[in-house]
């Protein structure tokens, strides 16, 4: 039997003002997108098109000490059946699934929708952030599940050339080649040799290539820089498991910021609704500009 199970109407209810658009036709679409008027918020158009950006949600699974995992490299399970259900529904609501190398490695992630109701053509598509090319995508579960038609092939973003643009092994994947942002002046070092590309450059391209909304899963360094990007990002929803994994974890926070010489808040929720999943708590929201 499978693990994951349907969601209840009024979960389904509580969730959708955070889904991406969808068209009458029933396909996933980004669009102007008229968010309702709930809970006694003001209703306000969130431009989702504008500028040739998908529509992005931001989730992930937290302690209460903020973190999303017991340590670099230590595949954590925080959602329990009711918060992973919602997660599986989630991806169905979504054209791609986007990770960064740091959980791709580690976690060796499935990233498909098991759902009821989910077809192949309802899968997300796996992104998979991997500047340097660090991940083994050819003996990944991504692959496997693509080779079975239980999810679609993945979508690798680099920055580097070697292997040219070409399909991946014949199972469908794309590498997408994409530009770095040019290191700080002066900088030299080994550490200097980062191989960041722009968000707006990596959501224009999945946008400009039919992708019209992403999920973005994690891992911490995604999720905490993007906390920093609210023009990008349309809605957060936050799974927080009623545990504390302890010091060492990996922990989710943006970059701290200051305004006029002084630190302020780096990032904060506004129309926040939340509701209870099983044992876990479940936070929408979405990124004050
Ligand atoms: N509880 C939860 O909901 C979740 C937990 N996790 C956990 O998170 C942890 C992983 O987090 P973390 O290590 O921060 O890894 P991430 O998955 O955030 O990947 C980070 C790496 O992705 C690449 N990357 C990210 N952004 C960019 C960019 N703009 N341009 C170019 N490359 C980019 C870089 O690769 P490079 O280093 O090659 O430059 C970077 O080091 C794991 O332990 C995982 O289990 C993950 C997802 C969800
Ligand atoms: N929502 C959520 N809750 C947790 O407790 C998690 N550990 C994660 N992790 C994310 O889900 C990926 C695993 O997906 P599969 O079950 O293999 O399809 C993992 O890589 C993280 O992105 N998420």
């Amino acid at each position: 039997m499978s693990e994951v199970r349907e969601l209840s109407d009024a979960e389904k209810t509580f969730l959708e003002p955070y889904l991406p658009p969808r068209a009458a036709d029933g396909r996933k679409e980004a669009a102007t997108h008229n968010v309702r008027e709930q809970h006694g918020e003001t209703a306000e158009t969130v431009q989702t098109d504008g500028g040739g950006l998908p529509f992005v949600t931001l989730t992930y699974a937290s302690s209460l000490d903020s973190m999303i995992s017991l340590a670099p490299g230590i595949r954590t399970t925080l959602s329990g059946p009711e918060t992973k259900s919602m997660t599986h529904f989630l991806r169905m609501h979504h054209d791609a699934i986007l990770i960064g190398v740091g959980t791709a490695i580690p976690d060796n992630p499935g990233l498909n929708s098991r759902y009821l109701g989910a077809t192949l053509d309802s899968q997300p598509r796996p992104v998979v952030v991997d500047p340097k090319m660090r991940w083994d995508v050819d003996s990944s579960k991504l692959a496997q599940l693509a080779q079975e038609g239980q999810g679609k092939a993945p979508w690798l973003i680099h920055t580097r050339h070697e292997l040219g643009e070409e399909a991946l092994r014949g199972w469908g994947g794309r590498r997408v080649f994409l530009p770095s942002e040019a290191a700080p002046t002066g900088q030299t070092s080994e550490s200097a040799k980062c191989e960041t590309i722009a968000w707006s450059t990596i959501l224009k391209t999945l946008k400009r290539d039919g992708v019209d909304s992403v999920m973005v899963e994690g891992g911490a360094t995604v999720i905490s820089t993007l906390l920093s990007m609210p023009e990008l990002v349309n809605t957060v929803i936050v799974t927080i498991a009623p545990t504390w994994l302890g010091q060492g974890g990996v922990t989710v926070s943006p970059a701290p910021k200051v305004q006029a010489g002084e630190r302020v808040n780096a990032a904060k929720l506004q129309g926040t609704v939340w509701r209870q999943f099983g044992a876990d708590a479940v936070l929408c929201g979405r990124l004050q500009v």
